[in-house]
């Protein structure tokens, strides 16, 4: 958990370079300001003091007194407009600048992130903190660097002071530094401990309360008796949470004592007192005013070196987050495409899975076996099988969202890895079983993107295809109409049918090669249903449609249906075929006619 020294400095160097990229100004000015106020205390407080009292001893000139109090108020004149205009004005608007710029870029690599990393609990982990922490990790680097510089200006100037008045009031204030860098170092330490083990049970909580608030759960929670489990769940995280921050609590306890006390209260106020009225008093060595300046100055140092070794563990605590964000930062996803990627068919004509088996997870097993199938230009495929058989990852498989273990997939003969990824993936339209809606207008649910005058015909042809333009036209703003309530008093909230309607739209939207619906007609009342079926075929003459649906009723009038069982295709052919093989197809489709007929009307 302790880090090299070099790779804390590394770390914060690259934050700063980020901050610097995205917002130099502010950057620049932070630290100016911070030496500039270091310094103007120093002469402020601490030779002042020397200065007055020695003209005061020696008999002085008033005018230099008055001199130098001019001086001194005019810089502080600047410092104080300085800080007023930074905190009221710059030092705001330029931190809003800098944290969209973090989050445009964190954005970018979590959009292109491996669906696979999803999976993996240790990098979606650190992918979370990541997203989280930024901001606070980057204000966190750019207060320790500022304090750098403040402090450092600091120590230039009352080190001076002392190299030349008192070397030896320097052993009182080395001494002094070593005892708070050891125990803050142990500090540091337990503290992060206690964060790490904080975290997950930090997310547990705030994903009970998440429950409690999604407009999403609304329903469950009121139907289904999960309050009284979530409540336990709850009170498990607390008690854990508890237990964590008691664990190493007596060894904080006394660190703090030691580091407090010992290190300042004993050492610098009282031992050091001592030795410079000693000097001063018994051996006339010092005047008075250097006596009071350097007790000044012994302080002012005291608590600069006090907070530079507060700042090393600090910055070793925030260099572990930002271990965590550069690794994110630094993350190459697996699915890509090279430099020399081929752009793809504008109308691609053949997609073809030859051999493929996937796994999920080695250790797991494969999700799919040996799959060899070809799907031509303008067909209708129909994938159907049980629950859990490997459809929608089969349909995963064909955009790119993970690589195939085994085999290959094939566009036009040439391996899709070959592609280009973006263009390879704006080949498909598709819309998931879990697909999502935003709180934006219907028009960008649509589009997906920005939305203009332009785009409206093509939106409101879409809505049409799909059968939801009535309704939309029935809304006061139309396609303007905001989704949810969640940004605005009259948005709209759609029924499961519509908005299921409303994903579909979208695959309407865009002249893409192939169009995957995953249990597109699940929400639809049997007429919708219907007509669904009849645009989808009318709207998609020319474009390639790859069908998941548990009816067999949806998927009968597709060029071909293929059946899958544990990850297998077992048989395949059109209806008509597969009715004629009497098999598993033929099996499920009368268990459902039978399951319609027995339904009473
Ligand atoms: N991200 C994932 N990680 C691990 N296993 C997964 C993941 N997604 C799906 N699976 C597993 O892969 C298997 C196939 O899932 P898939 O969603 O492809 O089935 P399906 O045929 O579409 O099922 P359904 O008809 O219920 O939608 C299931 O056993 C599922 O638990």
């Amino acid at each position: 958990m302790k880090q090299k020294p070099g790779h804390v400095v590394s770390n914060h160097l690259y934050m700063l370079w980020l901050a610097f990229r995205h917002t130099p100004g502010y950057v620049i000015n932070i630290c100016l300001l911070a030496v500039y106020s270091s310094v103007e205390v120093f002469f402020e407080f601490a030779y002042s003091t020397k200065y007055m009292i020695d003209l005061i001893q020696y008999n002085g000139e008033f005018s230099d007194a008055l001199r130098y109090m001019a001086f001194i108020s005019a810089a502080i004149v600047v410092k104080l407009g300085w800080v007023a205009v930074n905190d009221a004005y710059f030092v705001p608007l330029a931190k809003e600048k800098l944290y969209r710029a973090l989050q445009l870029e964190l954005f970018g690599k979590a959009a292109a992130m491996d669906l696979a990393c999803y999976d993996q609990p240790q990098f979606y982990n650190d992918f979370v903190v990541s997203v989280g922490e930024v901001k606070k990790r980057m204000d966190e680097s750019l207060e320790i660097i500022r304090q750098m510089c403040g402090r450092g200006a600091t120590i230039a100037a009352a080190g001076t002071f002392f190299l030349v008045l008192d070397r030896g009031g320097l052993l009182f204030i080395a001494a002094s530094l070593a005892v708070t860098l050891s125990v803050n170092a142990v500090l540091a330490k337990l503290n992060f401990k206690m964060e790490l083990e904080l975290k997950p049970l930090e997310r547990k909580r705030a994903y009970i309360s998440r429950i409690f608030y999604l407009a999403e759960y609304a329903k469950e929670i009121r139907l289904h008796p999960v309050t009284s489990k979530l409540k336990s769940d709850l009170h498990h995280a607390t008690r854990g949470m508890q237990r964590t921050i008691q664990a190493d609590s007596r060894k904080r306890i006394i660190l703090g004592f030691i580091g407090s006390f010992g290190a300042h209260s004993l050492l610098l106020d009282a031992l050091y007192l001592i030795y410079l009225l000693y000097r001063t008093l018994v051996l006339q060595a010092l005047s008075y005013g250097s006596m009071l300046s350097l007790f000044n100055s012994a302080g002012s140092l005291k608590n600069s070196l006090r907070d530079i070794a507060a700042l090393l563990p600090r910055a070793q605590q925030n260099s572990l987050y930002i271990d965590k964000i550069r690794s994110f930062a630094d993350y190459a996803p697996a699915i890509g495409s090279s430099a020399d990627a081929l752009p793809v068919p504008a109308h691609p004509k053949v997609l073809e899975l030859r051999n493929v088996s996937f796994a999920y997870n080695e250790s797991a097993g494969p999700i799919l076996k040996d799959i060899n199938l070809t799907i031509r230009q303008g067909e209708k495929i129909a994938f159907v099988g049980y629950n859990g058989a490997g459809k929608t990852t089969l349909t995963k498989l064909f955009m790119r969202l993970y690589d195939v273990s085994e085999g290959a997939i094939l566009l036009d003969g040439i391996n899709i890895r070959e592609y280009e990824l973006t263009s390879y993936r704006s080949c498909f339209g598709s819309v998931f079983q879990d697909y999502r809606l935003y709180a934006a207008s219907i028009a960008d649910n649509v589009m997906m993107d920005r939305t203009d005058d332009h785009t409206i015909p093509v939106v409101s042809e879409a809505l049409g295809q799909s059968g939801l333009l009535d309704r939309v036209n029935r809304m006061d703003q139309g396609t303007g109409t905001m989704v949810t309530r969640e940004f605005s008093a009259s948005g709209t909230e759609l029924s499961g049918g519509e908005a299921q309607k409303l994903a579909i739209a979208r695959v309407f939207a865009r002249p893409y090669s192939f169009i995957i619906l995953d249990e597109p007609s699940s929400a639809l009342d049997p007429i919708s249903e219907y007509q669904f079926n009849q645009t989808v075929l009318e709207a998609s003459r020319n474009k390639t449609v790859i069908f998941i649906s548990h009816r067999l009723s949806s998927t009968r009038m597709a060029d071909r249906i293929f059946m899958l069982e544990h990850g297998r295709i077992i048989e395949q052919g059109s209806h008509n075929e597969l009715m004629a093989q009497n098999g598993k197809y033929a099996e499920m489709f009368h268990m459902q006619a039978h399951m319609y007929q027995a339904t009473p009307a």
